[in-house]
């Protein structure tokens, strides 16, 4: 088994923080040493995306769980490149990493991102972004069906909300899904959703994202105070994290 879905099933909340390809060795030595628990290599931010570079970039980050992300702009990412040199690199990147990230409007590469990463034990965790608003219940209950559908080990919804409303609307996506075995990373994006960041994984959310130096969408805290925030609120968090795990 891979280490992030042991990780995933042990059921005690996630720490991830994201990396371009800029001082790799040292932030992945320093993400290493304060507790990071995965590492989101945003391929789609990287200077270079050839094959070699990318992989290059994987190994650094051997001691810690890998997610592979290559952001479509229509998502707020910043990838360049056609959808099939999208879907060659998570090809190289599935049989490398622990997860890889796709979002669900992927459509003509989506299902193959996911075969490739099943081929490999490697986590697919399908995922939707919306940095204008918060839609409807039912529309994001759909999204999640859909993505569980496809295939989705995880499912991540992350929107932005503009008001407590949105933040509780985000909320009952993760109280209606009870015990339910597909995994779900809920996350309210701006500053009116930086609360989502400490308090949904109590609710269920699997991993939160944070950063070291900037930030890599709104309303993130950084790395040291979710850190902390985490360790005072989840006493497993911080009876893992006392172990050295
Ligand atoms: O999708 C997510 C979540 C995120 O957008 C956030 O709001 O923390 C940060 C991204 O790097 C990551 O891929």
């Amino acid at each position: 088994m891979n280490s992030l879905r042991a990780l995933l099933d042990g059921g005690i909340p996630l720490v991830a923080v994201s990396f371009d390809d800029s001082d790799t060795e040292p932030r992945a030595h320093a993400a290493k040493s304060a507790g990071v628990d995965v590492a989101e290599l945003r391929v789609d931010r990287y200077a270079a995306t050839g094959t070699d570079h990318v992989l290059a970039q994987v190994d650094e980050f051997k001691t810690l769980p890998v997610l592979a992300t290559i952001r479509s702009a229509r998502e707020g990412g910043e990838w360049k490149g056609t959808e099939a040199q999208r879907l060659e690199l998570f090809r190289a990147l599935a049989p490398r990493v622990d997860a890889v990230d796709i979002e669900l409007s992927s459509g003509e590469i989506l299902s193959e991102v996911i075969e490739a990463a099943h081929r490999h034990d490697t986590v697919a965790l399908v995922s939707y972004h919306n940095f204008e608003f918060t839609p409807a219940t039912e529309e994001l209950q759909a999204v999640i069906d859909d993505a569980k559908s496809a295939g989705a080990d995880v499912v991540k919804v992350s929107t932005m909300v503009r008001s407590e409303d949105d933040v509780r609307r985000l909320a009952s996506l993760l109280l209606r899904a009870g015990a339910e075995d597909t995994r779900l990373v809920v996350i309210a994006m701006g500053e009116a959703g930086a609360v989502s960041r400490v308090f949904f994984p109590a609710l269920g959310s699997r991993i939160t994202y944070s950063f070291f130096g900037a930030s890599s969408a709104p309303g993130q805290l950084d790395f040291p105070e979710t850190f902390g925030l985490l360790r005072k609120f989840y006493p497993a968090f911080d009876e893992r994290k006392s172990a050295g795990a």
